[in-house]
């Protein structure tokens, strides 16, 4: 059989564009003022981050403004934006890369109250002129309420189909739109932290979705261990680790947050008794997880590491798979092999990421370099999860980067969230970062706040005594 390599770079459209620096708390005013002059492409933001400096933001002009005069826009705009602040413009280059071209089939729709009575003029005008690339509008109805944070959608036109494709950065993301959290808007925040990251790191992901940190995170060489409470994500994690190709390099677990970054970065029994410094992996131990209310007993292994964790029975009342291993036939092909097969294998993989990284630390209650928390209504709640997590004497090196979403109101400070987290983790936090996400409402905006683990938080030597007595416990 004769087959045609497709050569992506065909697809790829540099655009070379202005772009002006505005001071970050003025951007929303000056995007009144260049209204029909801001770049206009479906899934490009025309406002990003200016990486020279947070206090400003760079405003992408569109492909009309072609010169760094601004002769293209009329001087009544010029005159009300100089007014405002000095103008500074800068060139800016866009590559729009194959990936780019085609997303998923579905048009999501926040329809607001006042637009309601005509959803349907709306959606059929989207469809008509958007068909065969968009298959099904929706749009969101109510406020999201759930856990698992998906909203509730009504079809308003084609095909009820929400299982969708989905690019980011050149990672492919499968997804049921009616399942799973899933907001592309997180884009420029999904590469942004994975670009801290290094090949080799250790990364641990306590509410990882359907993957946008984790896939990205592997492709660049780190071993991540991906959470998330709701089994429908961790299904589509494990798809999407196959279809990226980085399932050596994803370990996703079904469990609540706590229990799941407990029972990873605690030392395992077999690890107390014999203070081990052997071979990694010989590293295996029997273990109870509870796991959305029910104990089971299993063996667990921290090797290489590329098992999951089997820890979630089925409680939904739908049936959804016992595990993280599903019937699912394409998951079915994420088991992995058994026996000295998948010892070599995982020896093999060990061997090769400690040839690339002197730091590459494969038992994660030895080391974790990032702990992504990417719940932003609720995770710094969970920051006590850590108090008393680290055993001292297995750890090494330096203590992990926690980045902690939040979000901030506007009678709020950043000492205020400081402070909650402060509480949650029962230490200080030295030289914390925020970074500013995005807006959510006019009140309400999305941080990252980012520190390195307090060592008075988490080593904790009554507690590492009382794990020791648990273990040896559960053994007898
Ligand atoms: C805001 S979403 C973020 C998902 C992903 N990081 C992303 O950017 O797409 C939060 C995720 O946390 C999960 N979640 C909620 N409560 C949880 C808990 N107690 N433990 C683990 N995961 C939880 C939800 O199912 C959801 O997938």
């Amino acid at each position: 059989m004769s087959g045609a390599i497709l050569d992506e770079t065909k697809f790829d459209v540099h655009l070379k564009l202005w772009a002006l620096r505005i001071p970050r708390e003025l951007c929303k005013v000056a995007t009144r003022i260049l209204n029909g002059f801001l770049l206009d492409r479906p899934r490009i933001k025309p406002i990003t981050e200016d990486p020279t400096s947070e206090k400003t933001r760079y405003m992408i002009l569109s492909e009309k403004v072609q010169n760094s005069d601004l002769s293209e826009i009329p001087g009544q705009k010029l005159d009300e934006l100089k007014a405002l602040c000095e103008i500074d413009v800068v060139p800016y280059s866009l590559m729009l890369g194959y990936s780019y071209w085609g997303t998923g089939h579905i048009a999501h729709l926040n329809i607001s109250d006042e637009l309601l009575p005509f959803k349907d003029v709306i959606a059929k005008v989207i469809y008509d002129k958007n068909y065969p690339r968009i298959k099904t509008v929706v749009n969101k109805v109510g406020t999201i309420t759930n856990e698992f944070r998906v909203p509730k959608f009504e079809v308003l036109m084609g095909t009820d189909d929400m299982v969708t494709e989905v690019k980011q950065y050149g990672a492919k993301f499968k997804l049921d739109y009616s399942l799973v959290y899933w907001n592309s808007r997180l884009e420029h925040e999904h590469i942004r932290l994975v670009s801290q990251f290094q090949a080799g790191e250790t990364i641990c992901d306590m509410f990882s979705g359907i993957g946008p940190f984790a896939i990205p995170a592997a492709q660049k060489g780190c071993l991540v261990y991906a959470n998330d409470l709701n089994p429908d994500s961790i299904r589509y994690l494990r798809i999407n680790a196959e279809i990226n190709k980085v399932n050596d390099l994803v370990c996703g677990y079904n469990l609540d947050a706590r229990k799941f970054i407990c029972q990873l970065m605690t030392a395992p029994a077999c690890e107390i008794d014999k203070m081990s410094d052997g071979p990694v992996l010989e590293a295996q131990h029997r273990s109870s997880i509870q796991a959305n209310g029910e104990t089971m007993s299993q063996d667990l292994k921290f090797a290489g590491e590329v098992e999951e964790v089997q820890g979630n029975k089925s409680t939904n009342g739908e049936g959804v798979d016992q595990s993280c291993m599903s019937q699912d036939a394409s998951v079915a092909a994420l088991k992995r092999p058994s026996g000295s097969q998948e010892d070599a294998r995982l020896k093999q993989f060990a061997s090769k990421r400690m040839r690339g990284s002197d730091s590459f630390h494969p038992k994660p209650w030895e080391h974790v370099d990032h702990v992504i928390m990417n719940l932003p209504a609720s995770a710094l709640q969970f920051l006590d999860a850590f108090q008393g997590l680290i055993h001292r004497r297995y750890w090494k090196g330096s203590l992990p980067w926690v980045h902690c979403y939040c979000f901030m109101r506007s009678n709020e400070t950043e000492e205020v969230i400081i402070s909650e987290a402060e509480s949650a983790l029962n230490a200080r936090i030295r030289d914390p970062t925020f970074h500013r996400v995005r807006d959510v409402a006019p009140n309400k905006a999305m941080f990252c706040l980012s520190f390195r683990l307090p060592e008075e938080a988490c080593f904790d030597e009554e507690v590492t005594k009382s794990v020791h007595s648990v273990d040896r416990d559960s053994k007898e």
